[in-house]
């Protein structure tokens, strides 16, 4: 029996008596309560001061010298389908850089130009690792290629002759035919099929494939259209695979399991890839080895991707590339090339379709400068300023790689006042900086005239706008990229109109993979646009 008597002051009635009884029982259960109070109390004070460190609004003036940037929250194991989106809204609550757990393994994200800038420009060679992925690791075998190397000679070397020999000005001068060739393809297909339904993303991912594998080996001769289709197929799994989330990566404990089996499906779709390079590289040594030194192959200026890496040579120690990192650039080359172009394209496309009046315009532009009795042509492209902006008006909202590729930090570092321990993932969020309303009046609306009067381009200088990322690990494929973009859109736009099938309405549902692309594909109908039917043939 415990005597506990009504407080001081109250009138000991029925109901007091038994509102008392019921929460006071004994005394261990109200010593329990008191300190289950006090927890609850110093976790709230603990979670305020923890909201006030990190809110944007009202936040006091960091003291001097690097803080511990509070962990905000544990995200379970989850689907990365909407990770962009998800931490642009934990941004609003806690700041523009916060650290949160996915798994095992800590990460910190980045969502003002500013930061960016810290990140991605002044420590920019100590942000400079990427966050290597299981997945990314088995399909460049070991990150020995461009895009997952941490490796900085190696990577500096294929960098280098990935941007300064294969994607030299003189080189893709050579390779334009291929392009033309390929999207007066596309357009004669597309007319085959006026009137019916048109998935723009898979024709436009054809197309990128087989630009750039004649880009790569068929200078002369090689015509293998099995093997374009075997590449796309294979291109088309390992991106699956890189999309998916991988438990392994969160809980390395987990990844001798592969639970999944990313890993295990990743290593045929590589073992695939490099069954066809090799037949590939190994059918040009042997035919270069048969022709003579006058062959259009190996002639200045005439070279395709592949005779360029084939006769590159160190410049100290004049040794050629390895058969892996020819391997390496092939894949980098092909995996880099297909997915970024095809999604973009097919967001411009719902993007024009959807706003009459911008697509009324961009075929206005396209009258006025090819003309109705013409064909599209690269001389063409840089003429068409409406349609450029409109393309940027696209990477804006819909950057392919909203949270770029991942990096990491070599050793500890501080951004915004806050340590950054070495070797956690780092997301710096180009999708919430370009919708930012403190960075893009009307931030939502979809406007291509912003950027005919803002000149500013996407080559990583401007941190409003750096769809292709900045610093040493911008995108090398840019002057591939911006022609595909333009030729194949030109050239859609110019030979069709476009419409949606009967009862379908617009769906801008975005789903984030390794990139960004619509939910629901865009499907379109074709008609023909232009007078004279041979300019579709
Ligand atoms: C719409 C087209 C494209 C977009 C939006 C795009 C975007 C990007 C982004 C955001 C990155 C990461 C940059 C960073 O971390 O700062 C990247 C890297 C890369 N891109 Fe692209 N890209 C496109 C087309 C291409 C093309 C056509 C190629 C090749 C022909 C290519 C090859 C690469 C490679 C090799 C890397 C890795 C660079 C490195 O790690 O050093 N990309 N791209």
């Amino acid at each position: 029996m415990h005597d506990y008597g009504p407080p001081m002051g109250y009138k000991c009635t029925h109901e007091l008596a038994a509102l008392y009884s019921s929460l006071i029982i004994c005394k261990d259960t109200q010593l329990t309560m008191l300190v289950v109070t006090t927890l609850i109390l110093i976790l709230a004070i603990l979670w305020y001061k923890f909201k006030l460190s990190n809110s944007s609004n009202g936040a006091p003036p960091l003291p001097p010298g690097p803080r511990s940037l509070p962990i905000v929250g544990y995200l379970p194991f989850i689907s990365p389908n909407h990770l962009h989106t998800q931490l642009t809204d934990m941004a609003r609550t806690y700041g523009p850089i916060f650290k949160f757990k996915l798994g095992s393994k800590l990460h910190i994200v980045i969502s003002t130009p500013e930061l960016a800038k810290e990140v991605v420009r002044d420590q920019d060679e100590t942000f400079s690792n990427r966050e290597q992925t299981i997945a990314g690791l088995v399909v460049s075998n070991g990150g020995q290629d461009i895009a997952f190397s941490n490796n900085p000679p190696t990577w500096r070397k294929l960098r280098k002759i990935f941007a300064y020999e294969m994607l030299s000005n003189k080189n893709l001068e050579a390779s334009r035919f291929y392009r033309m060739e390929e999207v007066r393809k596309t357009v004669t297909n597309v007319f085959e099929k006026i009137g019916t339904n048109v998935n723009i993303r898979e024709i436009v991912f054809a197309t990128e494939t087989r630009v750039l594998t004649r880009t790569i080996w068929e200078s002369k001769g090689v015509k293998d259209e099995n093997l374009a289709d075997e590449i796309d197929m294979v291109s088309s799994n390992i991106f699956n695979l890189l999309g998916k989330g991988n438990m392994s990566d969160f809980f390395p404990i987990l990844a001798p399991f592969d639970l999944q089996g990313i890993a295990r499906d990743m290593e045929k779709q590589r073992d695939k890839l490099d069954q066809l390079f090799t037949r590939i590289i190994e059918d040009r040594i042997q035919s270069n080895l048969k022709k003579s030194q006058e062959d259009e192959v190996s002639q200045e200026g005439k070279k395709d991707f592949l005779q360029v890496i084939l006769d590159y040579k160190d410049e100290k120690e004049a040794t050629p590339l390895s058969m892996t990192q020819i391997k390496a650039l092939l894949l980098d080359i092909l995996l880099g090339g297909t997915e970024t172009t095809a999604s973009t394209t097919e967001w411009i496309m719902s993007n024009i379709m959807q706003n009459p009046n911008i697509m009324k315009r961009v075929q206005k532009e396209l009258v006025e400068i090819v003309g109705t009795n013409n064909i599209v042509e690269e001389s063409h492209l840089s003429k068409l300023q409406y349609l450029d902006a409109t393309i940027k008006e696209t990477l804006r909202l819909y950057p392919v790689s909203p949270l770029l590729l991942p990096r990491s930090p070599k050793k500890t570092s501080v951004v915004g006042g806050y340590t950054i321990p070495k070797g956690c993932t780092i997301f710096v969020n180009v999708w919430a900086i370009q919708r930012d309303p403190r960075n893009w009046d009307d931030p939502l609306e979809f406007n291509p005239e912003r950027f005919l009067t803002n000149k500013c381009d996407y080559k990583g200088n401007n941190l409003l706008f750096f769809p292709f990322g900045s610093g040493r690990r911008l995108c090398p494929g840019i002057p591939l990229a911006e022609k595909m973009l333009t030729f194949i859109m030109a050239s859609l736009l110019h030979s069709f109109d476009w419409s949606l099938p009967k009862g379908e309405k617009h769906d801008f549902t975005e789903e984030f993979h390794i990139t960004m692309k619509k939910r629901n594909p865009l499907i379109a109908i074709p008609s023909q646009r232009l007078p004279d039917v041979s300019l579709y043939m």
